[in-house]
């Protein structure tokens, strides 16, 4: 079973339960499965949400962050607002100039033109001290005016077609059909069809390829299911409550501050955590991940949530539960090699002036992919350091290196594993690629890879094991200090009392036990266990 936890579950009866809270209630959440396969390159693409309007100008008004939330009205805007990103950016950022718009901005929703820029150039070079080799970068800009129309339903608004197997993504493309008509009622009773990638070659790919292909595939799964019939809607839904309640006891806005409270979330997928960035009332989200069809996927999520009117000039916004409250942006891109500036700035000119530090940055179920080499997790960890402002949180959600040991040094093995070792149960399986050391303690501490399954939805992916006290050291190197480490399990047992009459019915629901308690059990609460979550606070006044 899993690492550490206590059994006691939280019991139906220990309280009494409120009505959904309006901002989780609508759209299904994702847990830390939010997949999509097939990538495109290697480079950086973005989307931005615009506020309701065709033109250009508007769009980069709707990234203004001080004129947006009630309780800043009045106050004026601050163009130069420092950056930890420091003085590479812009000193006036480009979008307040209200340039005119450009012919390439015309195709709305059509296939974007890609730039591509080769390692060396001026804008690589301009981020050069982030990252210690030069880099290739490539864009993707597309511009789209905000979803007007309204869904019945999440299926209804589903599309696309399966991506095909080592599909290096159009990406994109698939952005003007998003209000396509559809079956819904045909689309329910069809029967669910649990997810298994198809990736040619696996050996001679990189983690990237391999990682993006299959979540490029996920995602364009995962849209023609419907997600509460999958057979881990329970592990889904616990993982879900794990985040709601790290983001809401750890998200904060700074103290006493008039900047908008801002979450980063980097390997963002699908935007699974959209539903709980409203619940924490976040003002500002920037969304990346290297799989283009997951962030095209947050990026529907978003747009079909947002505020759907916008208020008369001056008024508070109305609040709608069925919408985002906050503004958004995503974009395409390595985030173990690439800098922030490096992802974001080509597509959203002055955003590190105008927008950073955040208050958080949140990696949820990624992590690992990082701990092939410390270059890659270094460059993560300068990524989240200086992104955050001082007393801001880093939070994450990896396997246990613990959980991982405990395996190991009890031999607690799968037979039917070949020469190889494998632990795990009917949902998960972890089989590592070399002999463990016997000990459990791997050295050195990166790349050591074991493949990981979860039925429906992580299929033979690789990972490397994240050995917990190597990240807390190096967090310590770039000024992090931990303040929280739990098993998943523990977590939940211990918050969710507080959650319980917060989080929506049908996310409770989805966590009833065959005993009427809530929570995990058997063979899925071994799965969830395999979890912890982290938080870090960035030091500094
Ligand atoms: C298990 S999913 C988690 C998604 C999301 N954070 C959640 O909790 O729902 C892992 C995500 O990490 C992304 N990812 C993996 N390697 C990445 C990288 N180098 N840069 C950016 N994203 C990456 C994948 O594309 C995938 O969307």
């Amino acid at each position: 079973m899993s690492g550490s936890n206590s059994d006691s579950e939280f019991g139906s009866s220990e309280l009494k339960k409120e009505p959904a809270n309006s901002a989780t209630s609508s759209l299904p959440v994702r847990p830390g499965s939010n997949k999509g396969g097939g990538g495109s390159n290697n480079g950086t693409s973005a989307i931005r949400v615009t506020s309701g309007s065709s033109s250009l100008s508007s769009s980069y008004d709707s990234y203004r962050p001080r004129s947006r939330s009630s309780r800043r009205e009045g106050k004026p805007e601050v163009p130069g607002a420092t950056s930890v990103y420091g003085n590479e950016a812009q000193e006036v950022p480009s979008w307040v100039k209200k340039e005119k718009p450009v012919d390439k901005y015309d195709k709305y929703g059509a296939r974007p033109t890609v730039n591509s820029r080769v390692g060396g150039g001026e804008e690589s070079e301009r981020y050069s001290k982030y990252i210690s080799r030069s880099s290739t970068t490539s864009t993707n800009r597309v511009k789209r005016p905000y979803e007007e129309e309204e869904y019945n339903s999440e299926e209804e608004r589903r599309y696309g077609s399966e991506a095909p197997e080592n599909s290096e993504a159009a990406p994109y493309s698939n952005l003007d059909v998003v209000n396509q008509a559809h079956d819904h009622l045909a689309h329910q009773n069809r029967e669910y069809s649990t997810f298994r990638s198809h990736i040619n070659n696996r050996e001679e790919r990189d983690i990237n390829s391999i990682v993006r292909t299959h979540y490029n595939q996920r995602a364009h799964h995962s849209k023609k299911q419907l997600r509460k019939n999958s057979p881990i809607i329970k592990m889904r839904n616990f993982n879900n409550a794990i985040k709601y309640i790290l983001l809401g006891n750890f998200a904060k806005r700074e103290e006493g501050s008039d900047k908008p409270f801002t979450i980063l979330d980097l390997c963002c997928g699908k935007g699974g955590d959209l539903n709980k960035c409203q619940f924490i009332n976040i003002e500002q989200y920037i969304g990346i991940d290297i799989s283009d069809v997951s962030v095209k996927e947050a990026f529907a999520r978003y747009s079909q949530r947002r505020v759907r009117f916008r208020p008369a000039h001056n008024q508070a916004p109305k609040r709608d539960d069925l919408r985002f409250h906050f503004e958004a942006c995503f974009a395409t891109g390595d985030c173990f090699t690439k800098t922030v500036p490096e992802m974001l700035e080509p597509n959203f000119p002055g955003i590190i002036d105008k927008t950073f530090p955040v208050d958080t940055v949140s990696v949820q179920f990624a992590l690992h992919y990082a701990f092939e080499t410390e270059e890659k997790v270094r460059t993560f960890l300068t990524n989240v350091s200086r992104s955050l402002r001082p007393g801001g949180t880093f939070i994450g959600t990896i396997p246990s290196s613990d959980f991982i040991r405990k395996k190991i040094v009890t031999k607690s093995y799968l037979p039917n594993a070949g020469d190889k070792k494998r632990f795990g149960n009917s949902l998960y399986s972890v089989t590592f690629d070399k002999e463990p050391p016997e000990d459990g303690v791997f050295r050195p501490p990166f790349g050591n890879k074991y493949n990981y399954s979860l039925k429906d939805a992580i299929d033979d992916v690789p990972e490397y094991v994240v050995p917990f006290e190597t990240l807390r050291a190096l967090c310590e190197d770039y000024g992090m200090e931990l303040k929280y480490k739990k098993n998943f399990v523990d977590i939940f047992n211990q918050e969710i009392p507080k959650y319980f009459t917060r989080l929506s019915k049908n996310l409770i629901e989805g966590m009833k036990r065959s005993d009427g308690k809530y929570g995990a059990e058997g063979e899925e609460k071994e799965a969830v266990g395999f979890y912890i979550g982290f938080v870090f606070e960035k030091l500094g006044s």
